[in-house]
């Protein structure tokens, strides 16, 4: 069973890598392949739900794709994202969501956009033995108040970040998403916490990596810059829909190897 000390044991000794999945087999595909920590992000909103923002994401939704996620994965960290509205107003109301991906899901911790009203949160939850992944700067859920703008550019802002950084470490984080901030303001807010840092558009420095499945993969027709296509999936499927549609038009498929013939049944007619 994998567990958040494995990857603290890992931080400093080599890169840690994090990927997104939504549905089984993806996580099986993911898990394969040795990646460490499986993230069930809201970011299935814009990736695979079809919304153009996170913000329209429900508890339900993270639930039944962390369940998939959980029943795909068996080696990995399998973390569930709480999508927006799911906490940040009452305790008891987060502590009951993140208890759910975690009691009925499969997960083995959750991840929380921070801020100022997270960190008594995340200490509430740690001590309950729900470990929580901290996540700073571009946070997604603020897109009507920040958009999704480069965070930590000015001396004070960036300031602020590494202090709310030591604050969720020190409520006891297991680990920290940093996206979209300067490399080297990145770099020292990994030299400066304990907990392994994992970046998304936050240079080299960090601890670890994470990147949308759909973006790395290359399954979605948008990417943010800081994103790699390592593959064109969306290529291929396009490809294999196309084919599987020439080939019922032609008569080329089903081919006798598909289908079955019961000599028995010509008493029917
Ligand atoms: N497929 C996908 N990949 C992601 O990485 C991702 C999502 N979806 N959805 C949730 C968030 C949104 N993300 C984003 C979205 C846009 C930019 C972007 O284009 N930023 C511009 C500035 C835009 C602005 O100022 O509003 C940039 O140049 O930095 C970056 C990250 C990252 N996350
Ligand atoms: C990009 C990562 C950090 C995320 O929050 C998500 O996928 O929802
Ligand atoms: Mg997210």
């Amino acid at each position: 069973m994998p567990t958040v000390r494995d990857i603290r044991a890992k931080a400093g000794e080599a890169p840690i890598t994090m990927l997104t999945a939504y549905d089984a087999p993806t996580a099986e595909i993911v898990d394969d392949a040795d990646i460490d920590m499986i993230l069930v992000g809201d970011s299935m909103g814009n990736a695979v739900l079809g919304y153009d923002s996170t913000l329209p994401v429900t508890v339900d939704e993270v639930a039944s794709r962390t369940g998939a996620v959980s029943r795909g994965a068996e080696d990995a960290l399998v973390i569930a994202d709480l999508p927006f509205l799911s906490f940040g107003f009452d305790t008891k109301t987060a502590v009951e969501h993140a208890g759910r991906m975690v009691k009925e899901e499969g997960a083995n911790a959750v991840k929380i956009e921070s801020g100022s009203h997270t960190v008594e949160l995340t200490e509430t939850l740690s001590q309950i033995g729900i470990p929580v992944m901290a996540h700073l700067g571009l946070t997604p859920q603020h897109v009507n108040q920040s958009g999704y703008a480069r965070q930590g550019t000015s001396q004070e802002a960036a300031e602020e970040m590494l202090e709310l950084a030591r604050e969720h470490e020190e409520a006891g984080a297991f680990s920290l998403v940093l996206e979209h901030v300067p490399a080297n303001l990145a770099e020292t807010i990994t030299e400066e916490l304990d907990i392994p840092t994992i970046g998304i558009g936050a240079g080299p420095h960090t601890d670890g990596q994470v990147l949308v499945i759909t973006d790395a993969v290359g399954l979605g027709d948008w990417s943010p810059s800081f994103s790699k296509q390592f593959g064109n999936v969306r290529g291929e499927m396009k490809r294999a829909v196309s084919a599987y549609r020439d080939e019922v038009e032609s008569g080329e498929f089903p081919a006798d190897e598909h289908s079955h013939v019961e000599e028995n049944l010509d008493d029917v007619y």
